[in-house]
Parts: C-alpha cells; structure tokens; sequence
C-alpha cells in the first residue's frame, strides 16, 4: 500500500483548470520529484496535498486514511511535512524556538523536554550552534536548513519540499542533496520534491512525475523521463537551454 495516494485530483481556479485529474502515488521511503514548467501545477498540487487548498475533485489517502478533508493540522499530526517555496520562519522567534514549534506538534510534552527534542533535531542537520541565534542574522541558506529541520521535528513520514535549493549555492545545494539523501534512507521517510534544479533532481530522484498545464504528461525514472519527446516538448516551449534536461 503506498503512504500516501491522490486520485483524480483537480483544481479550478475560476476558468483555470490548474491541475487536471491527477493521480499521484508515494511509496514509504521513496524519493519523488515533481517536475514541470513554470505554471504547471506543482505548487498547487503540494497545496492540494498539504490541505491548504481544498481540491476541486478528487481524493486524498495517507497510509490508507481518507485525508481529503482533515485540516492542514490533523494531516502533519498523521505525517505529512512540507516546507514552502519562500520560507516561513517566524521571524521573531529563534532558531530553536521555530524548530519547538514543529516538535510541539506531539501532544503531552513540557516546554523543556520541547527544547530538548529541538536541540537534537538540530545536531542532527549539524545546526546546534545556531540554537539561541536570531533568525534574522543566519544566512539565506541557513534558514533553509532550519525550516528543513523544523519539518522534520514533525516526524513526517511523507515530507513535501517545495523548491529547497532555490536561492542556494553550489557548495549548499551539495550539502543539501547529501542531508536529504540521508535522511530519507535512515528514516524511511517518503520525500516529494518539486525543483527546477534538474541536476539535483536527476541525482536524487528515484521516480519523476511530469506535469504540464495541470495535466500529468509523464513519469518514469530519471533516464526514461529525460528521453521522454512529451517531457522535451513541454520544456522547449518555455527554453530549452533553461530546462538544463
Ligand atoms: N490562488 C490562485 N488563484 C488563481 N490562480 C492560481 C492560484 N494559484 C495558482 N494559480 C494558477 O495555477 C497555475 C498553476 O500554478 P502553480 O503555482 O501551481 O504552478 P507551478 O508549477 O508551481 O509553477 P512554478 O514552477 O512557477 O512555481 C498557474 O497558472 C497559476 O497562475
């Protein structure tokens, strides 16, 4: 049984049809890349499966549960993380204090043993030092890895990461790319990723789903997919040389 499943989803916008019955299927462990041009669908795929926007048809299933319509909360308490494409720290709240926010997603836990646990999910991406630190003094990158750290202290057996690498440098992506590859075998965590990075997306992914125009227009493994005319055709549409496949 996948860990997580969606069937015939769809999404309307007005007269936009953004996502067009779409099934999409994770199994425990495996690492998904959700790819496709500008103005896909991805996002608001990811929006759809986190419950920040409520399908327009269509049925979602995490470990077999109907989630389809459980609150954004009750799905991350059932296991399923995400992180956003323009980070959403807050601002006024220190690095350890943000990842507390995550960890306290489990219920009966005093505020030490909060910190406690945050701390640890902090050495664990090699952040501690940064614990008390503002979250306004680390750089772009840094608190990337935070907001990474904090979904993870959710314990998610599905983790969504919408566009991680985005604004990264080479040496961050590279670090990157190693902390999730590690995290995802070590935990069993299932990981969806969307990127335009499609050097990162090659390396990592295991699957590749397509999507053009809100429909699915491939999947298959990295080498299938880049050989793929309708996944060639969709990306020189928008240019070639841009697409880097
Ligand atoms: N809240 C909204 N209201 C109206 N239209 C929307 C909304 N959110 C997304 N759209 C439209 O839905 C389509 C899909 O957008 P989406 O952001 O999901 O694409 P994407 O594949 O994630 O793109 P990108 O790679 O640029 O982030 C776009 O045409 C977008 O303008």
């Amino acid at each position: 049984m996948s860990i997580l499943r969606a069937e015939g989803i769809s999404k309307r916008f007005g007269g936009l049809l953004a996502l067009s019955d779409i099934d999409i299927r994770v199994e425990e462990g495996e690492f998904v890349a959700l790819i496709g041009p500008n103005g896909a669908g991805k996002s608001t795929l990811l929006n759809v499966l986190t419950g920040l926007t409520p399908p327009t048809a269509g049925h979602i299933a995490l470990d077999g549960r109907d989630i389809t319509h459980a609150s954004t909360h009750a799905r991350v308490r059932a296991g399923l993380g995400r992180t956003f494409q323009r980070g959403r720290l807050f601002g006024r709240l220190s690095v350890i204090e943000n990842v507390m926010t995550g960890v306290a997603n489990r219920p009966g836990r005093s505020g030490r043993e909060l910190r406690e646990l945050a701390r640890a999910q902090l050495a664990r991406m090699g952040l501690e030092r940064f614990a008390e630190h503002a979250i306004g003094s680390l750089s772009y990158g840094n608190s990337r890895m935070v907001e990474l750290t904090r979904a993870l202290a959710c314990e998610p057996r599905v983790l969504l990461l919408d566009e991680p690498a985005a604004g990264l440098n080479s040496g961050e992506v590279e670090d990157l790319m190693t902390r999730l590859r590690a995290i995802s075998t070590e935990r069993r965590l299932a990981i969806v990723l969307i990127e335009h990075n499609m050097g990162m997306v090659m390396r990592l992914a295991q699957r590749i789903v397509v999507l053009n125009f809100g429909s699915r227009i491939a999947e298959g493994t990295p080498a299938a997919v880049q050989a793929d005319p309708a996944v060639l055709a969709a990306y020189l549409g928008e240019g070639f040389s841009h697409a880097g496949l």
